[in-house]
């Protein structure tokens, strides 16, 4: 997890670099890590030769590209400057290029333009950067849309052309960066990105702009030394309210996540009371939610379907006074019956809500998902409620602070991999731990078993569980 600032906070600290050490400085700085990324991405091929493609902008976003393509032509890259704008360009970082041998191409007319882009090994993208707002217009977005149909290596710069910089947004073509290199601060936009990400330090100090903090130093601390427990019932019990005859499965993930996360005790209440107790014999199950015993956190939905078995189950587990996670079945309901979660807002209560897109646009259908991370805010903020919005870069938010978390990999999509993470954040939940940072750290964790479990050449949601710690 990493910090990230907005667009207003990083004009902020720019100009106060600006006046310490000159545009030229920390325009030379940022092409420097451009270059830097360029070259990276060229591994494999012999440097002098290679072939590099920059798309230039209007604005200093095109002049950082000029420049980086300046340093590459020195090493000895044969690079070419596609101008956007031939009428607005950075001209001193033009006639550097120009007189370090760098070749210019204007014009789309230019029946050259597709070998130009077909022979390329990287492309670096200086369309825009935090002086633009998308969409791109017609004469920039034709320039990425053939540069994403390449194989070449793409390099963003500071930001991939025609995602929002604050928003991540990207309501018409953009980029599709294998790295961005964005310079002072992450921006807000970037964290919800795929690809890899560089921060380069061109000598800013954006320490007073954090907006959302995001460490996670705490883990370790979350996860509790077994050897110092009182007794199991001392680090706080978590109850599984999940499971139907149609899904026994999301039961046993659920609570398998949970007993393998923080094995202290683990409660379950469901019909598959039976089946989770020969899985988990560690596990304390019973069939009905009000014989469940006292928990500090409960997790409700996964796998209970939504019939009126499933509603009464929910409204017993909504009642209660502990954090309550609410996810999958227990989310289309609660969509269905919203005065359940205002109940819980009206007391005061502590609810985590873990929608992927479907659920959550079924729970705020008003909400613009093409810009995730306000509509997690947005969400939460409504609902008084933590909120998941889980997908390739899960964005968790409490309305005032936002994380994003970047691990994880592409099977974590795949079926029962939710019904962990449900488990794992009821797990440290439980823990008495603010529900922002437990389910900021779950989310984290899960991920990184995800991770683990690819390294492994493995994958399945039932094998996530071991792989959590
Ligand atoms: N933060 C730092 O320390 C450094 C940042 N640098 C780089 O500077 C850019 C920001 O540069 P700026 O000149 O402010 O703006 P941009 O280059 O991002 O964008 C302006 C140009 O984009 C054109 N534009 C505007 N909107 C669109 C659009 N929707 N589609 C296409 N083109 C658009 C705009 O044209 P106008 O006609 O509106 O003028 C400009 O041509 C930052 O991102 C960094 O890369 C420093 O160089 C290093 C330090
Ligand atoms: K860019």
């Amino acid at each position: 997890m990493i910090s990230a600032y907005t667009v207003a906070g990083v004009l902020r600290a720019e100009s106060v670099a600006l006046q310490r050490h000159g545009p030229t400085v920390l325009m030379y700085r940022a092409a420097f890590a451009v270059a830097q990324a360029a070259l990276a991405g060229l591994s494999g091929h012999l440097i002098p030769g290679s072939r590099a493609l920059l798309l230039v902008g209007g604005g200093n976003n095109g002049g950082d590209a000029l420049v980086a393509g300046t340093i590459l032509r020195r090493r000895g890259v044969a690079v070419t400057a596609f101008l956007a704008n031939p009428k607005q360009v950075h001209e001193a970082a033009l006639a550097q290029f120009l007189k370090a041998g760098g070749r210019v191409v204007v014009g789309m007319e230019n029946t050259s333009v597709a070998t130009l882009f077909g022979r390329a090994d990287v492309i670096i993208d200086g369309l825009v950067g935090i002086g633009a707002t998308p969409p791109l217009r017609p004469a920039a977005a034709a320039l990425v849309e053939l540069a994403n149909a390449t194989s070449a290596y793409k390099v963003a710069v500071d930001i991939p052309s025609g995602v929002h910089p604050d928003t991540g947004a990207a309501p018409g073509v953009s980029f599709a960066a294998d790295v961005t290199v964005t310079f002072g601060g992450v921006k807000t936009g970037l964290l919800a990105q795929p690809g890899e990400l560089v921060l380069a330090a061109v000598g800013m100090d954006v320490s007073a702009e954090a907006v959302d903090a995001c460490s996670l130093t705490e883990i370790p601390g979350l996860l509790g030394d077994p050897g110092t427990r009182a007794d199991k019932y001392s680090d706080g019990v978590v109850c599984v309210v999940a499971g139907s005859t149609t899904y026994p499965g999301a039961a046993i993930l659920c609570v398998g996540a949970a007993v393998r996360l923080r094995p202290g005790m683990v409660r379950y209440a469901g019909p598959q009371a039976a089946e989770v107790v020969r899985h988990w014999p560690e596990a304390v199950a019973t069939g009905t939610v009000s014989g469940a015993g006292r928990s500090q956190a409960w997790v409700v939905g996964p796998g209970m379907g939504t019939d009126q078995d499933a509603l009464d189950r929910l409204t017993v587990v909504i009642d209660k006074p502990e954090p309550v996670l609410v996810d999958a079945d227990g989310l289309t309901l609660v969509s269905r019956h919203p005065h359940l979660l205002v109940s819980r807002q009206l007391r005061g209560r502590t609810t985590v809500l873990t929608p992927h897109e479907g659920e959550f646009a079924r729970l705020f259908p008003d909400l613009d998902l093409s810009d995730r991370l306000t509509a997690t805010r947005t969400a939460a903020l409504r609902s008084h409620a933590v909120v998941v919005l889980k997908g390739s870069a899960t964005i968790i938010s409490d309305g005032a602070h936002t994380f994003v978390n970047r691990t994880g990999c592409g099977w974590l999509a795949s079926a029962g991999t939710g019904d962990v993470l449900s488990g794992v954040i009821g797990s440290l939940l439980a823990t008495g731990a603010p529900p922002l940072t437990a389910a900021a750290a779950g989310v984290f964790l899960h991920g990184l078993a995800g991770e683990r479990l690819h390294a492994a050449g493995l994958a399945g949601a039932s094998q996530l569980w071991d792989h959590l710690r």
